[in-house]
């Protein structure tokens, strides 16, 4: 069961807009949320100035800029490029970790080389994600967290102004965000750091990956040679100034609209090489039936003629595409199966039982499985979608409600975790996007 978020919204829900043509629209979309979270943590542990241009704007990034300001770096986000200007860590301050993963996992290590206490707090719904694994990590590389031994927020960190570092063996199955954060902070630990990962497979590895990368362009030493296995070397970390790549998980409810409306949206400046795990769209589009191919723009998408096809896919690589997936999945004329993704009960919301819910809600033939969600065809019809205060639940919402009459969608705001103004966007696509 999964239970309408405490301080839930009360602005009336929204009336998602069909598409009762196919769609034909070129979007510009806003930068990445992991991209532009990475950079704005390695910039505040930087040697000397950074750029963030085309930074995201939006509530994780703004927490995270606010995160790093409370440590003591100077982050400017006036402009559509951010500039960040590292500090000594020192005094005491509050971090707000909202909804954001990338908060409340990658914000702790970096407070261990503060001298100030650093108190963790965040949404009503954070307070059960899991971060227990990253707390226990910094105590054994020698950095003093008060949780009260439950886990999880609320929690203190109380630097001293340096970390030992070393080796720390931890269980990443729930989530890729504790490797990464224990990474992105150690090259500025005394012995660097070493993890490894021992339990279940470690899920959405893109995104490991992009943390290696990224700390590669700036100068940092990792070893990711072995299996489970990344060292990063101790040293300095040199500023940078990157251009963030648009969001191609985000891009997945606007190439979902070209899928259900038989129509065509090309996503501009796709990048040729990416990391991010939203490239894996292309594969995952074209499998329920899409034409997907690169174009000058960027990347182009046209739904098929004659409905989508069904699919069976393990996203356990990439998880957070599985709301617009299980939308799709919803609408296909064949069953489907999405598997590998127990890990997402953990996301913003119990993913797997908020889209059995929901979706099954509309009419879909849905059921829950322990890691996966399974899908027969159904007739689907409007009513209420809740969102559970994600981002992503939203997205599924106005995809069905592109393809079906009378979707309400519960609290579409809440989309600005990693999107601005997304519903406005959404709809002047629908307005002017139909032919
Ligand atoms: O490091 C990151 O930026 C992210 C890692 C993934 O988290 P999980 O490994 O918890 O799935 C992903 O789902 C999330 O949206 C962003
Ligand atoms: C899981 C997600 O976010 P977070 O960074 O808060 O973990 C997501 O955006 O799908």
């Amino acid at each position: 069961m999964t239970t309408a978020p405490a301080g839930a919204p009360t602005e009336a829900p929204w009336p998602a807009p069909r598409a009762r043509t196919p769609v034909r629209a070129t979007v510009s979309l806003p930068g990445s949320k992991s991209i532009t979270n990475r950079a704005l943590v390695l910039a505040a542990l930087a040697d000397g100035p950074s750029v963030v241009r085309r930074a995201l704007r939006s509530r994780d990034t703004t927490l995270m800029a606010a995160a790093l300001a409370g440590l003591g770096a100077e982050v400017d986000t006036s402009g559509e490029d951010w500039h960040v200007v590292p500090h000594a860590f020192a005094g005491d301050t509050q971090v707000d970790c909202g909804l954001a993963g990338t908060v409340m996992r990658f914000v702790p290590p970096v407070a261990g080389l503060s001298t100030g206490r650093v108190a963790f707090d965040g949404d009503p719904h954070m307070r059960r994600r899991p971060v227990g694994e990253v707390l226990t990590a910094l105590r054994t590389l020698g950095v003093e967290v008060e949780d009260g031994g439950r886990g999880a927020l609320p929690f203190t960190v109380r630097g001293t102004g340096s970390v030992p570092g070393g080796r720390v063996v931890i269980d990443a199955s729930a989530s890729s965000q504790f490797v990464s954060a224990l990474l992105l902070a150690g090259a500025r630990y005394d012995d660097g750091v070493d993890v490894r990962h021992d339990g279940k497979p470690v899920p959405s590895l893109p995104h490991i990956e992009m943390t290696v990368g990224m700390l590669r362009e700036h100068g940092v030493g990792v070893d990711d040679s072995g299996v489970n296995r990344w060292a990063v070397a101790p040293g300095p970390v040199a500023a940078l100034d990157r251009v963030v790549e648009p969001d191609l998980s985000n891009a997945a409810p606007f190439l979902a609209l070209a899928a259900v409306s038989g129509g065509t949206v090309v996503v501009r400046d796709w990048p040729e090489r990416t990391t991010q795990a939203g490239d894996a769209l292309r594969e995952v589009l074209a499998a329920f039936g899409c034409t997907v191919g690169r174009v000058a723009e960027g990347l182009e998408v046209t739904g098929p003629a004659d409905g989508l096809a069904g699919v069976d896919l393990d996203l356990h690589d990439v998880g957070e595409l599985t709301p617009v997936v299980a939308a799709l999945c919803a609408l296909a004329g064949a069953p489907s199966y999405l598997r590998g993704i127990g890990h997402i009960r953990g996301h913003e919301t119990d993913r797997l039982a908020a889209l059995a819910r929901e979706l099954g809600g509309l009419g879909a033939g849905v059921t829950e499985h322990a890691d996966g969600l399974s899908f027969v065809p159904a007739r689907l019809h409007g009513g209420l979608f809740h969102t559970y205060a994600d981002h992503r639940m939203a997205h599924a919402a106005v995809v069905v409600g592109a393809a079906v009459d009378g979707v309400l969608v519960e609290d579409v705001a809440t989309t600005s975790k990693t999107f601005p103004d997304f519903a406005g966007f959404w709809a002047s696509l629908l307005e002017i996007g139909s032919a």
